[in-house]
């Protein structure tokens, strides 16, 4: 089976792993269903493209496990497919999903009624009991499901199975890559999630303008270096378009477009908020950031204790992959906030140690023993290392990364956007940066963004006097920030403008110091 085969022959250890649990979950599921009782989701886009292909192997595995003696070369695809083909769907994405059914020999079911309806007749018609989705955690509809998961209540009454739940989407383009399989051509014209002709448009990250013309070309899909901004090319309904918008969409333009880098930072120590150890890595990890353009938007101490964590995350983590418009002197900003957490505190075998389980809880997963990180802890600590139960070597599943670095003995342990760090002191600190800044070519992490430049100003204004004048600066500089703050009550009032436009800084610090007589100091 030339899937099974590409994935078996791949050194992609993750892919393989992936591939493995999405298999297995196939199996259980045609386990439990005959395959009368089970049909497949299909509408031609990359999640279920991949989930095409998972299916013939699993369904072949399946075949060959039940059959020993034969080989299992006769083996066709005998799921129900189907497809609710829309009037507003892409002509590329009809016409893939066509070719393929007739490529894989499907047998597909064309359903033009909208979802519920079409539910209900499928249902009434065949006995189905589980559909496969092609649905993955970060799409909206993945919010509460599992593996397995009941039709939401109010709909017809299925089980709805999500072998990919825990794909990301760098994992979706290593599989479709590894298997050399054939995806619907928009992917390669800069579409990285495509919902219907009305709602989707070429990914704006994927953007490049052709030297001295206006013609903009996009990257294909399996570029886009943070798969948490595949929905950056969704129109969120209700939004109004740009005003440079054509009938497809945004008519891209790259000065208007922004990417704002936030970081949100939680540490996690009783003895922090006891007050008996003072955190020093907080600073220091703020203006790291800082030096690379990054804002720190959030940052907090938590308990050593898993709800605890996973509520901080939880919060924290959410405030990434937000898409938004600007409208900022007649014309529109796409500001994306690219957000990274970064936790630290409360990792190692110590019964404290509870950080790692936190953020496994936050993504509403399981910790479930990662191979590679135990081969790193047998290395250095030998045998025991693990404790009775494993339970270092336990880890986040289906959601963890491991970034190696030759200076580092363990590699950093990455889930999703949140990044754990194990230092724990400045110079730690320091070496863990440094390798972060050493892998961000490779991996995307941490794009160095354009610095921040800062002017602060000093005035013997009182609070009072300066309050109205100074609102009214942040009004007309909603692009920069302006803050004041005092040393001491008797001192001066020390204004602080900051953004990365250095020409918009030099006008707010001039109009500044006209309206306060205020100083620039160093
Ligand atoms: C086979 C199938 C089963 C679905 N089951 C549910 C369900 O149980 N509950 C639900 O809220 N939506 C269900 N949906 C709808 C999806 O969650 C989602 O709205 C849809 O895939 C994309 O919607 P959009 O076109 O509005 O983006 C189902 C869709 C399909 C194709
Ligand atoms: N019109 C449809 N017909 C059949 N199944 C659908 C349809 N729309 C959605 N689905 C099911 O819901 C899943 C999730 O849809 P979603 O749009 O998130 O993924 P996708 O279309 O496979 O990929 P992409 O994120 O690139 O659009 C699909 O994989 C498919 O199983
Ligand atoms: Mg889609």
């Amino acid at each position: 089976m030339e899937i099974d085969k590409a994935i078996r022959e791949s050194d992609d250890t993750r892919l393989k792993t992936k591939y493995n649990n999405a298999v297995y979950v196939i199996q259980r599921a045609l386990a439990l269903y005959s395959v009368e009782e089970v049909a497949f989701s299909f509408n031609g886009g990359k999640d279920s493209t991949v989930l095409l292909h998972l299916l013939r192997a699993g369904h072949y595995l399946h075949e060959v496990g039940k059959n020993l003696s034969g080989d299992g070369t006769e083996i066709t695809f005998p799921i129900r497919t189907i497809y609710f083909e829309s009037s507003s769907v892409f002509p590329e994405i009809n016409s893939f999903t066509y070719d393929t059914a007739s490529i894989y020999k499907l047998q597909m079911d064309i359903i033009r009624l909208d979802f519920k309806s079409g539910l209900e007749a499928l249902l009434k018609a065949h006995p189905i009991r589980a559909i496969f989705l092609g649905v993955r955690i970060g799409d909206p509809t993945a919010v509460g499901q599992e593996q397995f998961s009941p039709s939401s209540p109010g709909w017809p009454a299925f089980m709805r199975v999500n072998p990919i739940l825990d794909w990301s989407y760098r994992d979706v383009w290593a599989f479709l890559l590894t298997c050399k399989v054939p995806y619907c051509s928009l992917y390669d014209q800069g579409y990285t999630s495509i919902g219907s002709i009305h709602d989707t448009v070429p990914n704006a990250l994927l953007c490049h303008s052709k030297t001295n013309s206006n013609e903009h070309n996009y990257k294909p899909a399996y570029l886009l270096p943070d798969g948490r901004l595949e929905r950056a090319g969704r129109v969120k309904k209700g939004t109004s378009q740009p005003s440079t918008a054509t009938s497809n969409g945004f008519k891209q333009d790259d000065s208007h477009l922004k990417r704002n880098f936030t970081a949100s930072i939680i540490a996690v120590g009783d003895e922090i908020l006891f007050g008996t150890v003072e955190d020093r890595m907080m600073p220091i990890l703020c203006r790291k950031l800082h030096s690379v353009g990054w804002a720190v938007s959030h940052i907090a101490v938590s308990r050593n204790d898993i709800d605890s964590v996973a509520d901080e995350v939880e919060r924290l983590e959410s405030t990434c992959d937000m898409v938004n418009l600007l409208q900022y002197e007649s014309a529109f900003i796409v500001f994306v906030v690219c957000g990274e957490v970064f936790i630290y505190g409360g990792v190692g075998p110590l019964p404290s140690d509870l950080t790692v389980a936190g953020v496994a809880k936050a993504f509403g997963v399981r910790m479930a023993p990662d191979e590679e990180f135990e081969e790193y802890l047998r290395h250095i600590l030998g045998e025991r290392c693990t404790g009775d139960r494993n339970e270092m070597a336990q880890l986040p599943e289906g959601i963890t990364e491991l970034l190696h670095h030759e200076k580092l003995r363990v590699p950093l342990i990455k889930c999703q956007n949140v990044i754990i760090l194990t230092a724990t002191n400045a110079s730690e600190l320091e070496n863990e940066w440094d390798c972060l800044i050493d892998l961000m070519p490779t991996n995307g992490l941490l794009v160095i963004s354009e610095p921040f430049i800062s002017k602060r100003l000093a005035t013997t204004l009182s609070d009072v006097d300066a309050a109205q004048p100074l609102s009214e600066m942040c009004c007309k500089f909603p692009d920069l920030y302006i803050g004041a703050y005092r040393e001491s009550r008797g001192g001066s009032l020390i204004i602080t403008v900051k953004g990365k436009d250095k020409s918009r800084i030099s006008t707010a610090a001039d109009a500044l110091c006209n309206k306060f007589g205020c100083k620039e100091i160093e």
